[in-house]
């Protein structure tokens, strides 16, 4: 893994010395915005837009879910890199088809020959004006939430006017704590900053389990954002956080709330076909040497994601 320098590729891990020990995740480099609206730069158009994903990856799988849900599919094409991540950093299987790149640090310095940051993915790409809109899931699949509806006559709606607040309240507690606190236990290089992010996720689970017992979702009755943020990480913990991150109190199929809700939000049409085990166990597994240094991928477990939920009966 690694980064570019004033566009230069250098194969460096991430840099935990100044922070004692802590991982701190860098900020997206790229963050304009689709929108359906007349002076736009980046109009909602079909076919203009090109999607650079992982499927191990929990923040590309965000934009994936609502890319199906929206009913985008015909309207943004995918390019899905290879799950391994090396000293090349994410690669293509096959030329990508744009401009027959087989490296994803290429497409960045394709939109921004100088560009200094991590070459990470989701990656939003605009074949109008040859250049990276976004790389910043968050805010891709807000896009995708609402500035194609007049394409696709897709008015699902997971991020509601009346919910707002609440779903932004979930994403600020669940995204430091959970969604970045399983990276920031399996990326930690000192057992102090270790145990303080093992702390915070599991006190995190614990809530959300809580809250679960009475609450169909996070919001409530309706499914929202919030929800599937969460998902990415909760379909990923036992498969890998648990042993390769070291997230190992409990796993999601310990606490009866939170696996109930992980197999209702799994079995919803169309979510299964965008989670690939094969890619999220290699993917980690294989990549991050500095964790795994035999590189064997486990055999398991045995996860049950398809049994009924029961959780129809949950307000
Ligand atoms: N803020 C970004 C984070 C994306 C991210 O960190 N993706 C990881 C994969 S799970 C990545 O590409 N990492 C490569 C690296 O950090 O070098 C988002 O949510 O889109």
């Amino acid at each position: 893994m690694g980064k570019l320098v004033e566009g230069v590729w250098q194969d460096i891990w991430y840099d935990t010395k100044a922070s004692r020990g802590k991982f701190v995740r860098e900020d997206a480099g790229f963050r304009d915005w689709i929108q359906h609206q007349p002076n736009s730069r980046f109009q909602a158009e079909s076919g203009r837009y090109h999607l650079y994903v992982s499927l191990a990856c929990p923040w590309a799988h965000r934009t994936l879910i609502f890319r199906t849900l929206k009913g985008l599919e015909a309207h943004i094409d995918v390019t899905v890199v290879c799950p391994d991540m090396l000293s090349e950093g994410w690669q293509m299987g096959l030329p990508e088809p744009l401009f027959g790149h087989t490296r994803l640090h290429q497409i960045y310095t394709q939109a921004k020959p100088d560009y200094t940051g991590r070459v990470t993915v989701p990656v939003l790409w605009d074949k109008k004006h040859n250049t990276i809109v976004s790389n910043e899931s968050s805010e891709i699949i807000r896009m995708f939430n609402s500035e194609f509806n007049h394409l696709t006559d897709n008015h699902l709606d997971f991020y509601p006017e009346h919910l707002r607040g609440l779903i932004d309240e979930w994403n600020d507690y669940i995204y430091p704590n959970i969604n970045n606190g399983v990276y920031r236990c399996g990326f930690a290089t000192t057992q102090e900053a270790y145990e303080e992010a093992y702390d915070k996720l599991f006190e995190a689970l614990d809530k959300v389990e809580r809250h679960l017992a009475t609450h169909r979702y996070l919001a409530g009755r309706e499914i929202t954002e919030a929800d599937w943020r969460l998902f990415t990480t909760l379909v990923r913990f036992d498969a890998v956080y648990v042993g390769h991150f070291k997230c190992n109190k409990q796993r999601i199929a310990d606490y009866p709330h939170l696996q109930g809700y992980l197999k209702d939000l799994y079995q919803i049409e169309g979510i299964k076909q965008t989670t690939d085990f094969y890619h999220i166990k290699r993917h980690y597994y294989f990549s991050h040497t500095g964790i795994n240094p035999t590189q064997v991928v486990p055999k398991g477990p045995d996860l049950d994601l398809e049994s009924p939920h029961q959780r129809a009966q949950i307000s």
